[in-house]
């Protein structure tokens, strides 16, 4: 995302296009603002011609009730007007609120089922700035900006049109200064156009620093470099200025220039109005009349410039999003997802697997690997960092397809099934458990929405968190803190394994902890693992020995290949790999 746009001179303003779909989904509120913009754009236009009528009899001395009439039609002119407005602000501001949320929920929906190649591509703090900063760009537009363009487009044309029945010579004579005005703001906005973009990536730049820096900033704190990440935070911040101070820079210009062009306009016309009134060759009234739809005239074209701006920043914003909407997601169900077997057995089988990660063609995770694994079996995989353990379970859960070689579970291979259907089947205990900020029973009942209270309570049980979380303040009432920070390390895991217990799925992936619990803490963690493994097949990246003990065997993996297999007195009497693992990682 952070790649400069390919086009950046071609005008993205026809990816405001793909917005129609989602106004014509709420064609009512379409519709009524229309009709409300040509009620409220009519009876703007017949101003100048009430004010000219109340004028020209009011000067006349002409009867009372004639003036009456006058100031009467000028009031219920103003009436409709008002009615009008009103009713073009509702229809339009809601319809942008509208569009907002359908492409907010439409985006968001669309991310979160994009694969993991994608969101190892892309920072999450960017992805959030999409959906937030150019999303409200969008609302800037559908709800203001577009109406606002509109609106100005008719009172031009309208006004033009009664500028030339008022008075065709000094019609002629706008006509002349209108264009001036127009032509310096279009150089300028296609200008304005590239900073605008790049000032919105600045400010996208710094929102991922700070929601990547605060989301770890224990670890932050934890190094001392707070001080470090203000300064870098800061310096982010200051480009985003810095660019911004560049886009505010030439609109105040463009501002000034308009304001000039403008009223040099306008005396220019009043004055050679006023000589036509002095000769008698037009009324006062409509001099005023004149002048009025010379102001409504310029005064949209003014509008239409500013609102240009709003369209090109939302036009950048739309097309940012338009490319995320055209991400597909890598992994996808094919057209006859075959089903798994119900129940299944439990049978793993990677056969071949050549893999590498969509960012690294050249460093190969996984080589021809092979790895069987009988229903029921528990396996696990020991080998030294960036042996490809990970890569393994990963696979299994389809957040990547091998580029050769074939995985298949109960003899299904994956690449045929529902990747949703799929992981319904796998509980996945990661090494650093996922809370969310809820309470602890929601964070568990997210191994399965439809759960009891008191299946949540019997898996906490199982899980050996029952006992801490009574005894919390507010119990499994209790809110955990954005990421579970306020559990320990240990209740953390306990709360993942009871979230898997509750899923529970036939086919358990479990990646161990490395962190050093204290040895009571170990205990209960290990013993909720067993009442997590029994009865599934396993497989397990260990890094206890009690662990590999129990494992009914081991597989030790070495650059991405099964180096060897076997027990773990087997493996040591090899005095391999494995044997020098063993002394660095479970025997002191
Ligand atoms: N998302 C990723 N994108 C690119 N390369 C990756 C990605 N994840 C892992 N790798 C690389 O793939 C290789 C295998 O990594 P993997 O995480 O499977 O190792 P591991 O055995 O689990 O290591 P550890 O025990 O340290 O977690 C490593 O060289 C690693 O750098």
């Amino acid at each position: 995302m952070s790649t400069p746009d390919p086009k950046p001179s071609k005008a993205p303003l026809g990816s405001l296009r793909a917005l129609w779909p989602f106004v014509r989904r709420h064609s009512t509120l379409f519709v009524s603002w229309l009709l409300a913009l040509v009620v409220s754009s009519a009876a703007s236009l017949s101003m100048p011609l009430a004010i000219k009528t109340m004028i020209d009899e009011g000067f006349k001395r002409s009867s009372g009730s004639d003036i009456d009439r006058a100031f009467l039609l000028m009031f219920s002119v103003a009436l409709v007007l008002a009615l009008g407005t009103a009713a073009r602000f509702f229809f339009i501001s809601l319809l942008g609120e509208r569009v907002v949320a359908d492409l907010r929920g439409k985006l968001y929906a669309h991310l979160i089922g994009l694969d993991s190649g994608f969101h190892e591509r892309n920072r999450s703090g960017e992805l959030v700035s999409r959906l937030t900063a150019d999303v409200e760009l969008i609302r800037g537009v559908v709800g203001s900006a577009m109406s606002v363009a509109l609106r100005s487009s008719i009172t031009v044309i309208g006004a033009l049109i009664m500028l030339f029945v008022t008075s065709p010579r000094l019609a002629a004579w706008a006509l002349v200064g209108i264009p001036m005005a127009v032509l310096p703001m279009v150089i300028a906005a296609r200008r304005l156009q590239k900073i605008s973009r790049n000032s919105q990536d600045r400010v996208a730049d710094a929102n991922a620093l700070a929601s990547e820096t605060l989301g770890a900033v224990r670890t932050v704190q934890a190094h001392a470099r707070e001080n470090y990440e203000r300064g870098r935070f800061d310096a982010a911040v200051e480009i985003a200025v810095r660019t911004a101070r560049t886009r505010i820079g030439w609109q105040a210009i463009m501002t000034a220039a308009m304001i000039v062009l403008f009223f040099g306009a306008i005396t220019w016309v009043l004055w050679s109005g006023a000589h036509d009134v002095l000769s008698g060759r037009m009324t006062a009234g409509t001099l005023i009349q004149f002048v009025l739809y010379a102001v409504f005239a310029g005064g949209s074209v003014a509008a239409l410039a500013e609102v240009w701006n709003e369209v090109q920043r939302a036009a950048g914003g739309m097309s940012r999003i338009g490319e995320l909407l055209q991400e597909s997601p890598g992994i996808v169900a094919p057209a006859q997802p075959k089903s798994l077997p119900e129940p299944l057995r439990g049978e793993i089988a990677l056969e071949h697997v050549d893999f590498h990660y969509p960012m690294r063609p050249d460093a190969p995770a996984l080589e021809d690997f092979n790895l069987h694994i009988r229903p029921g079996e528990t396996v696990a995989l020991v080998g030294p960092s960036g042996a490809g353990k990970s890569t393994v379970l990963s696979l299994l859960l389809r957040f990547h397809d091998p580029q050769q070689g074939r995985i298949a579970i109960d003899g299904v291979d994956v690449r045929d099934c529902d990747p949703t259907a799929l992981r319904e089947r796998i509980a996945l205990v990661p090494q650093q458990p996922t809370l969310f900020a809820a309470s602890a029973r929601e964070n568990i009942r997210y191994g399965r929405l439809e759960a009891s209270d008191t299946e949540v309570e019997a898996a906490a049980r199982s899980a050996e968190a029952h006992e801490f979380l009574s005894a919390l303040p507010k119990g499994y009432e209790e809110e955990l803190g954005e990421r579970g920070v306020r559990l320990s390390g240990g209740q953390q895991q306990r709360i993942a394994i009871a979230r898997a217990l509750l899923k529970d799925a036939p086919l358990l992936l479990l990646d161990e902890a490395t962190s050093a619990l204290d040895a009571q803490s170990e205990r209960a963690v290990q013993h909720a693992l067993e009442n997590l493994m029994r009865g599934r097949t396993t497989l397990v990246i260990a890094h206890r020995l009690a662990t590999v003990l129990k494992a009914d065997r081991i597989v030790v993996m070495d650059k991405g290949r099964i180096v060897a297999e076997g027990t773990h007195e087997a493996l040591l009497a090899q005095d391999g790999l494995y044997a020098e693992l063993a002394r660095l990682q479970f025997l002191d």
